[in-house]
């Protein structure tokens, strides 16, 4: 049976074929701001680097945001204290959309990661040109030839890249790739259970030089401290803080 990362790739696959044929023009965006260097900025002053995510919807939850207002989100976030934004450019599942990205990073100073499922370097010029500063491999959905093609477009774009794991065959995957930025995704995605347990084995395995995000379900400041226990200093998260009236207090209560 087909799990929801096989029907998202199956519609990427024609998602991109018709992009590829029917570009858009984009305007010429603003050259990259680091996105690991502000992650390991915070957390090398002892803070948290928090990778606050612009959500509007998931396949796991449906609506998590009526009031969607991306450049509004991303100036809250600043101001609470996130060190970078992730934001969801795919529609079908997510209900996200280029021109999110476009408005939410042109109302903030922070580096912002395209999050959307990558299985062409197509997409990661595309992603440049709406200005992304960071793109996402997700290791379950590639092979070792498609990860490594991806990551050298985003280096030659100067972008940075976060590679996703969901277990420890995945994680030495990744290892064999350059970049030094791993996340572990603590969201089953066949069952949609999230299980913090992953992101405690898999960082005990992954080099010290590996600027380490624990991803999913993390909801409260109790769960980014028993992290920090284990040396976890940054973090992705989207639903609690997107589920919240006032996200700019969400969000500093959250790492402040
Ligand atoms: O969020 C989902 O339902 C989902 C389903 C299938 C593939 C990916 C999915 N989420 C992407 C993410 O990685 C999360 O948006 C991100 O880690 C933030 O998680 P959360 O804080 O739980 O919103």
């Amino acid at each position: 049976m087909s799990n929801i990362l096989d029907r998202i790739l199956a519609t990427k696959r024609q998602e991109v074929a018709d992009r590829k044929a029917n570009p858009r023009a984009w305007p010429q965006p603003t050259p990259p701001r680091g996105f690991k260097a502000a992650l390991d900025a915070r957390a090398a002053a002892g803070g948290y680097g928090l990778i606050a995510e612009i959500k509007k919807a998931s396949p796991s939850k449906g609506l998590i945001r009526a009031d969607f207002d991306p450049p509004a989100h991303a100036r809250a976030y600043q101001a609470g204290g996130a060190a970078c934004l992730s934001i969801l450019t795919d529609r079908d599942y997510f209900q996200g959309h280029e021109d999110y990205l476009i408005a939410a990073r042109a109302a903030c100073d922070l580096p912002v990661l395209r999050k959307d499922f990558m299985i062409d370097p197509w997409q990661v010029e595309e992603a440049r040109a709406i200005g992304a500063d960071a793109i996402l491999i997700i290791v379950a959905a590639l092979d070792d030839g498609q990860m490594a093609e991806i990551e050298a477009a985003a280096f030659e774009q100067g972008m940075d890249v976060l590679v996703e794991v969901h277990d420890a065959q995945e994680l030495d995957r990744a290892l064999r790739l350059k970049s030094r930025m791993i996340g572990v995704n603590n969201r089953n995605l066949k069952t949609f259970e999230v299980d913090v347990q992953k992101t405690y084995e898999l960082v005990a395995r992954a080099p010290a030089n590996c600027t380490f995000v624990a991803e999913s379900g993390l909801i409260s400041r109790g769960d980014l401290d028993a992290m920090a226990e284990h040396d976890i200093r940054c973090f992705l998260i989207g639903e609690s803080l997107m589920r919240q009236q006032d996200v700019e207090a969400a969000t500093r209560n959250m790492i402040g």
